[in-house]
Order: structure tokens, then sequence, then C-alpha cells
């Protein structure tokens, strides 16, 4: 059994350092979630006004798309899917921001872009080393080896009610992130809900600012770490907004674990060998993850959720 890596109430002050870092309490009862207290405030009007200049503005869209033409950078299957998350995403990263050309950055710029990436690029350089080190406590292992490559990937999304099925409660299916760490920050809206125990979901509040684990640290940790399954349920008629930084292991990175001691859990033979690096276990998430919200079409999609699948991998 995974060790409770956060308890009750008990700030977890950052090692000392030569870096003035600010302080990252964890404060949470649950050994998958931490409560921080982070004086960054995401930029909510700005975020709105971003969705809504891409809403109604296609060919915008489409040359935003074109800078990632892989998998594009805003998503909007919900358009015309039921099924899948009911939700609308935009994903930018550190690496492929640089590939916005200069007209289209002078076009969207004004419209919410500009202080979003300042929102994400100021928020990873003051708190992600914080937190990395802070984790690294509760891990038992240094982290910062595997993470000198900011491995980022800075994500809004709009729960809008104008999806395909307006009255859907599904707005973000029950998954467990596969980086390292997330942090979310909501707009106020409720909606956001962490799984206690099996089957047990518990609301957060909906201006609360979370840090979840996800499974390469559990996999870094041996185990002691354990990860944050969650979910997120609109209510019909109601808007909610979030910003999420997501920071995973460098990409060629061997996903096993990194200190002497034994796991707490026997891992799979892959995971012990080594043979999963974090581009590989990226790939394999990412597949399941892009079904779930409508981006890809799957062979045995309903054979496995998404969290199976992971936990076949990793565990022995
Ligand atoms: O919107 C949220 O609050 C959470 C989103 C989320 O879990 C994700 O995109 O991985
Ligand atoms: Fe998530």
């Amino acid at each position: 059994m995974a060790t409770n890596i956060i308890n009750k109430a008990t700030p977890i002050a950052p090692p000392p350092g030569p870096v003035e870092a600010p302080a990252v309490s964890f404060l949470s009862y649950k050994s998958t979630t931490a409560s921080v207290n982070l004086e960054a405030k995401a930029p909510f009007s700005a975020i709105q006004a971003l969705f809504d200049y891409l809403h109604t503005h296609p060919d915008d869209v489409a040359k935003l798309n074109a800078t990632y033409p892989h998998r594009g950078v805003i998503k909007t299957a919900a358009l015309h899917k039921t099924e899948s998350d009911q939700k609308f995403t935009i994903d930018l990263s550190p690496m492929r921001n640089s590939r916005i050309p200069e007209a289209l950055r002078e076009s969207l710029d004004p419209h919410g872009l500009a202080e979003v990436l300042d929102f994400f690029n100021a928020l990873s350089a003051q708190y992600v080393p914080t937190i990395l080190s802070s984790l690294s406590i509760l891990a038992g292992t240094d982290l910062a080896a595997a993470h000198t490559s900011y491995n980022m990937n800075y994500r809004l999304c709009d729960y809008n009610p104008n999806t395909a099925a307006p009255d859907s409660s599904n707005g973000c299916g029950a998954h467990t992130d596969y980086g390292t760490f997330s942090i979310i920050f909501q707009d106020g809206t409720p909606g956001l809900e962490l799984e206690e125990t099996p089957g047990t979901w518990v609301p957060v509040p909906g201006d609360a600012t979370v840090v979840l684990t996800g499974w390469c640290a559990v996999i870094l940790s041996g185990g002691l770490v354990s990860a944050a399954k969650h979910r997120v349920r609109r209510a019909p008629g109601v808007r909610r907004l979030s910003a999420v930084l997501f920071v995973a292991p460098d990409l060629y990175v061997k996903l096993k674990p990194l200190g002497d001691s034994q796991p707490v859990r026997p891992f799979s033979e892959t995971i012990m060998r080594g043979d999963l690096d974090v581009e590989t276990f990226k790939d394999v998430m990412g597949k399941r993850w892009r079904y779930r919200e409508g981006n890809e079409e799957m062979d045995n999609a309903d054979s496995l959720s998404q969290d199976n699948e992971i936990e076949n991998m990793v565990w022995g």
C-alpha cells in the first residue's frame, strides 16, 4: 500500500537551497492530492476572451492548428460527438509555441493569447522547481535530474454548454494524468471531482487550485507517491473554465523507480528493466486520452479503460 505521503495539514517546506522560491504547502489529507497555496491566479478573463475569439474565428483556428498538424491545438470534437468529453480544449506547449507565425501571434495576442502564455511561462519558472523538490521529499528520491527540459503542456479547458450534448454531465471522463504532476486552476465553478476510494467521488471547491500527481510520479517514486484519479462533471447551462499546467519528465527518461529502496508494490518487468521511456508512455496514454476526448478513433476502445491499460503496463 502506498504510504500516506501528504499528511493532514502538514506544510512541507521546500529544502533549503540557494534559490529563493515561494513555499508550497501540501495541506490535503489525501495521499494523491495537494492543495497548494499558490499566489498565482490564472487570467480567466483572458482565457475566456481567447476561447470566445476562437469560437467565432474559424480561420484563425485553422491557422493555429496548422502549427501542430499532428494533433491540432484547439480541439472541438464535442461540437459533433455526444459520448466524448463535452468540452473544448486548447493545448499549447513551450516547444510548439515558437512555431506560431508572427502574424498569427499579432492577431491572437490581443484576444488573450499573450496574457495566457505569460501566465504559464511565469508559473512554470516560479513553481515547478519548488513543487519538484517538495515532491522529491515525498518520493524519497531526487526528481529534479529527470526534469531538466521542462517537458510541459499548457492546457485551457472550456466546459461550454454549447456542445453536441448540452445536457450531458460528462465534462471530462475519469482518468489519471500521465506525467509527474499537474496544477489545475479553476474559474470558481465547481465540477472537478477526485476519487477518494474506488467509486467515491469528492467534489473539489470551484475556487481551489490543486496539484495532482500522475503516473510518472508513481513509477519514479517506486510507488511511494500515488496518482490522483479525477473527472469533471458539468451542470446544464453552466460554463466552466480551467487552466492546467502538466509537468512530465524529459522524453528520453526511462520510467523506473529511481531510488535504491524496494518499490512499495511490484512493478512490471518492462518497468523494472527500464524498457519504457517517457515518450513511448506518453504515446500509449495519449491515444486513449484522445479517444476519451473525442479526437481519435480506436479499434479496441471499449475493451479497457484508459487507467486499466496503464495499470496493466505498470504493475507486475
Ligand atoms: O478542467 C479540469 O479541472 C481538469 C482537466 C483535466 O483533468 C485534464 O485536462 O487532464
Ligand atoms: Fe487530468
